[in-house]
């Protein structure tokens, strides 16, 4: 059964000097959920959740969190919340392990030194209740690790802060198929834990895999939000490339009125 939404965006402008890159966006995500941000190259997705991870402030508009108003003023505003976007680039340490990577930051101490136990109790516990088997030592340096096991490091990361929403921006561009499909999985299990998560994706397969709902953004406005099950491939790339599917009778006109 589906819930309301934990984080919720009306009406949201965000323009860069005189360019205007968002307009009046409405986006919705749910707890439980995966939620596919999709739309062409420049259609305004990192803009969207770079305005939702406080990095852009937005212009107007109105953020809704768990039901109520907020002001997302920078990232640790956004952090604050449970939201964390994990990025494309993935914002690892090559000469850092495993347990230090997911750490990062926020390094648990015992008096002055780093308890090294706890934060390797906690990483391991993070990862196993992810079903996260592919990792040998988590004593390894994470420039050790496949491209598939580094997403899941970055992704289990976030889940070890008790994020609420996980922003996933593109996390199978680089990977092979096999690491897709692992990651995929880990994708779904997240939202089957209760997450709310936002995969940003040009795949339509990784799309329809793991997706609830779907939103279209096309030039910067969102062309429609639906559920993935009550759509086709085809007409996603409707939406995609032209900001309508005219057998939906769905998007908000964009391009009709001429
Ligand atoms: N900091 C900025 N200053 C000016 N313009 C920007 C800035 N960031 C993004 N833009 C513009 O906003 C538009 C949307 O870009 P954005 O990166 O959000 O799109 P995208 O959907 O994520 O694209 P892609 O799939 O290629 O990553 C583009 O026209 C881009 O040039």
């Amino acid at each position: 059964m589906s819930q309301g939404p934990i984080l919720e965006l009306r009406g949201i402008n965000k323009s860069f000097g005189p360019v205007q890159v968002l307009h009046d966006v409405a986006f919705s995500v749910h707890p439980g959920e995966v939620t596919a941000l999709v739309g062409d190259n420049g259609a305004g997705k990192s803009t969207l959740v770079k305005c939702i991870g406080g990095i852009h402030p937005i212009d107007s508009g109105e953020y809704l969190f768990e039901g109520e108003r907020v002001h997302v003023s920078g990232p640790r505003d956004a952090a604050e919340l449970g939201v964390e976007i994990v990025y494309q680039d993935l914002a690892l340490c090559d000469n850092l392990d495993i347990v230090q990577n997911m750490f990062l930051g926020r390094e648990r101490k015992s008096g002055l030194v780093l308890d090294e136990d706890t934060m390797e109790e906690m990483a391991a516990k993070t990862l196993a209740g992810l079903s996260v088997r592919t990792v040998k030592s988590l004593r390894q340096h994470v420039s050790s690790l496949s491209g598939g096991q580094r997403q899941t490091v970055a992704i289990a990361k976030a889940v070890l802060w008790n994020s609420k929403v996980v922003i996933l921006d593109e996390p199978t561009a680089a990977l092979g198929v096999a690491q897709t499909a692992q990651v995929l999985e880990l994708v779904r299990r997240l939202a089957d834990r209760g997450l709310a998560v936002v995969l940003i994706s040009h795949n339509m397969n990784d799309v329809f895999a793991v997706s609830d709902r779907i939103a279209a953004l096309y030039l910067g406005r969102m062309a429609a939000q639906v559920k993935a099950s009550e759509v086709t491939h085809s007409q996603v790339v409707e939406l995609i490339t032209s900001g309508r599917s005219g057998e939906l009778g769905i998007g908000n006109g964009i391009g009709a009125a001429s």
